[in-house]
């Protein structure tokens, strides 16, 4: 509670703090904000600022920190990137005209979600916050992009697939209400997601029906009034660009987990979290901010729907086949800034007039991109034409009121052309008939005096004033000049002439710029109406975009056209890693061709370290996400089954949020893929089974492949340095082995990076280790250890060739009769014989009683 409220302003100032303790609130007085209290002593360190004290005087001095209202939004941006929320307090009325004290106001909270992009580098990214609301069958998740006002909704069916989405997304703030299990929330805040609770509104508000109007399930409808009504509380204003939100299923879409999107690098590398090394750095080719975030969203969505693909696919092969049209529309697309976030801005009220012109210059390239279109002769470019509109009208009143060259601020005139308001005009004139009143009394008076340098000049404390210089001093006429200021080399007066003619120009500017300024207001609103048009319109252009960027991309870098067949069978000829070939040396990059019948599901690679088999396994997913977002693919040639769902095991990529240990990460990965694949599925298991001691590791990486192999015919590449697994081959027909082809000369080591049917023939670890400069000694000890291995090896039972034979048909040895086991086989044959049908719920829970009895004794 307030320490010391003694003043009027600081009571004010407990007040408005009591509304918003978890935020930072910023208390603006004259040009600065204050931060207060615990607000001042953890906001000085963080931004750090000076920390002082408000009346010194006082026993109890409050702490207190300030910075400049100009350079307020740097401020604001750091402390709600490291997840605080900041509450601006205004004022809100002139302290001028104020009676008493000044009225002041909260008119927004800014949150980590509900943060706008500042600088253009944040253009591609989206800041989704996100809505999770709980009941029955599921979780309703709803999420939106201030800065776009776009809104999707889905359900999902537990906590760990919110979890999962709210990664995948990159959300910063998730609103919910309730209980979270300890786990999920510990998840939630190692990867830095603000939670905040549900805000309350009262009164009727239009965005959230607007919003809803197309959800039909109830948990997303719970879900999306939570988002709309935070979002409306923490803004405090109308948000005309919030967009219909667009409820999808999650089966609507190729399914990908956070964590293999990450293991893929999607969208950034996993190493450095940055765009250079993804696939999306590779592709994009946009020229847009809209694309590069659509082209980002395509990513980490592909399709399921043939007839979406095929037609992305018709687009692209059109866009390659008709290069001038191609290269018109790049020109064009050129000139087109961010709709989207223009859309929002002037939805929001901070649009200002360079971004009018901005928007007004975006539909103007509009006209030349439809007609390149058009002008392609092309029926699938032609149709996409058809449905563009724009918005001239739209265009045409900005230019008509907004002059050529006007600047950033809405507040100081020079915004409005001439012609658009009379009275605006008139005040124009009255400005410059005084202006021009002043040159002509300069000259004169120049004249009278006979001081050659007198000038009339402006200040903002003394206005108009006429300076004579200090030689002069003595010719100024006294009766008629008072003075007004003294300068070093010269004094300033007024007369009062001059002061009347000041008033009447200073009193006809002031009038102007406040009229401006509402001439301002008026075109925004009118630009308003039209948002959802504008919106449109931005997302057929950023459509438009990436799919020019995928002709370019096939052009360039020879991707070919997927085809997709029917049953599952992959037949990819001379396929490429789009990112590991676009950071070798062109050329130099090894194609490798990838053909699965539909009799096979699981290739087994083999080969050394570093000889390219994880690079062939990511190839083959990355190939299929391309094909699904409607991109060609690095390939002479591919047909392809489309894929349900993508699983991967690759490398020791840790979960950096979970904080699992290796293994346990790698045997959860794991799981997910024998609980969740189909036959639909793809699955890329990197080294299964390394993370434990060598049996059990050996011995698990084969149940696994033989549950794959039997219950889940996923199409599966199993890469492993467990060579005796290549056995399996021999009982599971629809394993087959592969290597990657490695050859030795004079002792060297030579990855030929070629991917060669049937097994590897050795490991070639120690030939590795010496590439990576391990010293001689080492390399020395290691060959003779490995010679003594292979010796006992082949003299004794081989331990591994027992743990294979645990998955052969026929036991090796009859196993000693047990007791326990024949009890509970007894048991077991009772359980499957009881017929449920026959029997009534009471006898179930009794029958199940007594076998629970049963087991324990
Ligand atoms: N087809 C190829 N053509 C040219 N270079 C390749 C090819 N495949 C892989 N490489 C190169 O070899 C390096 C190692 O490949 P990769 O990581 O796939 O090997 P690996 O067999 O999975 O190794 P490890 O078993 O140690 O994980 C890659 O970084 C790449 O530079």
């Amino acid at each position: 509670m307030p320490k010391e409220a003694t003043t009027p302003m600081m009571q004010q100032y407990y007040q408005i703090k009591s509304e918003y303790p978890d935020a930072f609130l910023f208390y603006r007085v004259g040009d600065f904000y204050e931060l207060y209290e615990d607000d001042a002593i953890k906001g000085a360190q963080i931004l750090e600022l000076t920390l002082t004290h408000r009346s010194n005087k006082s026993a109890n001095p409050i702490p207190m920190a300030g910075v400049p209202h100009m350079a307020v939004d740097s401020y604001i941006n750091t402390l709600v990137e490291k997840g605080y929320k900041v509450a601006i307090c205004e004022q809100l009325e002139d302290p001028k005209k104020a009676k008493g004290m000044v009225k002041r106001g909260i008119i927004q909270l800014v949150t980590p979600g509900t943060k706008m992009a500042q600088g253009p580098d944040e253009g591609q990214e989206s800041n989704y916050l996100t809505s999770v609301a709980g009941g029955r069958g599921g979780y309703g998740l709803a999420y939106s992009d201030l800065s776009t006002g776009e809104v999707f909704a889905t359900t999902v069916p537990n906590f760990e697939e919110v979890v999962n989405e709210l990664l995948s997304l990159r959300t910063k703030e998730v609103v919910f209400a309730g209980e979270m299990p300890a786990d999920e929330r510990e998840t939630l805040e190692k990867a830095n997601i603000t939670i905040s609770q549900p805000a309350e509104l009262a009164g009727q508000h239009a965005e959230i029906s607007y919003v809803e109007q197309l959800l039909s399930s109830p948990l997303e409808k719970k879900a999306t009034r939570q988002l709309v009504v935070y979002l409306l509380s923490t803004q405090k204003r109308s948000l005309a660009h919030l967009q219909v939100a667009e409820s999808y299923e999650v089966g609507q879409y190729l399914q990908m987990s956070n964590t293999v999107q990450r293991n893929l690098e999607l969208t950034q590398s996993a190493t450095t979290g940055k765009k250079q090394g993804s696939l999306f750095w590779v592709l994009d080719k946009t020229h847009t901010a809209m694309g590069g975030r659509l082209l980002k969203q395509w990513l980490s969505r592909p399709l399921l729907s043939k007839e979406k693909i095929l037609a992305r696919q018709e687009m692209v092969q059109a866009l390659i086949d008709n290069y001038f049209t191609r290269e018109n529309v790049v020109d064009a697309l050129k000139g087109v800034y961010d709709l989207e976030r223009l859309s929002g801005r002037i939805a929001f009220g901070n649009v200002n007039p360079r971004e009018l012109l901005q928007l007004s210059r975006s539909l103007n390239a509009v006209g030349p991109i439809l007609d390149a279109l058009k002008e392609s002769g092309d029926s699938n470019l032609i149709a996409y034409a058809a449905d563009i509109d724009p918005q001239e009208e739209v265009a045409a009143d900005i230019q008509k009121t907004i002059v050529d060259d006007p600047p950033m601020s809405t507040k100081d005139g020079n915004i409005i052309r001439e012609g658009v308001d009379e009275d605006l005009d008139k005040y124009r004139g009255a400005m410059n008939g005084g202006k021009q009143w002043l040159a002509q009394m300069e000259v004169s008076e120049r004249q009278k005096t006979g001081i050659d340098n007198l000038k009339i000049g402006y200040n903002r404390v003394f206005g108009y004033f006429i300076q004579v210089s200090k030689g002069n001093v003595s010719k100024v006429p006294q009766d008629r000049y008072m003075r007004k200021q003294t300068l070093t080399n010269a004094e300033r007066y007024i007369t009062p002439e001059l002061k009347e003619h000041e008033n009447l120009i200073l009193e006809a500017e002031s009038k102007s710029t406040e009229l401006e300024h509402d001439l301002f207001a008026k075109l925004r609103d009118r630009i308003k109406e039209h948002i959802p048009e504008l919106q449109k319109l931005g997302r057929q252009l950023a459509a438009l975009d990436v799919l020019v960027a995928f002709a370019e991309d096939a052009e360039e870098k020879n991707y070919c056209r997927p085809t997709f067949a029917k049953k599952q069978e992959i037949d990819i000829k001379n396929g490429r890693h789009p990112v590991v070939e676009a950071v070798l040396e062109a050329g130099s990059y090894i194609p490798n061709d990838l053909t699965m019948d539909e009799d096979t599901s699981i290739y087994l690679i083999t080969g050394p370290n570093m000889s390219g088999k994880s690079t062939y396994m990511r190839q083959m997913a990355l190939i299929a996400i391309m094909a699904q977002v409607g991109s060609f693919v690095p390939a002479e040639a591919a047909t392809l089954p489309i894929f349900d769902q993508i699983f991967t095991r690759i490398g020791a990529a840790d979960d950096l949020y979970s904080g699992k240990s290796t293994f346990m990460v790698e045997m959860s990965e794991a799981n997910d893929a024998l609980q969740r694949a189909s036959s639909r599925s793809l699955i890329l298991f990197d080294e299964i089974g390394r993370g434990t001691a060598t049996y059990d590791g050996m011995a698990l990486a084969g149940a696994i492949i033989k549950y794959l192999h039997d219950k889940v015919g996923a199409k599966t590449l199993f890469a492993t340095h467990y060579h005796e697994l290549t056995e399996l081959e021999q009982t599971l027909p629809h394993l087959k082995n592969i290597h990657v082809g490695a050859t030795q000369e004079n002792g060297k080591l030579i990855f030929l990076h070629k991917i060669l049917p049937g097994p590897a023939d050795q490991s070639y670890g120690i030939h590795v280790a010496k590439l990576a400069g391990l010293p001689r000694e080492v390399l020395r000890e290691a060959s003779k250890m490995l010679k003594r291995l292979e010796a006992e090896g082949a003299s004794e039972i081989n331990p591994v060739s027992q743990q294979l034979d645990l998955f052969a048909p026929a036991p090796i040895a009859e196993p000693e009769p047990d007791p326990d086991q024949e009890a509970k086989d007894d048991l077991l044959d009772e359980i499957s014989q009881t017929n449920l049908n026959e029997m009534t719920p009471l006898e179930v829970m009794q029958l199940v009683s007594d076998w629970q009895k049963r087991l324990e004794d």
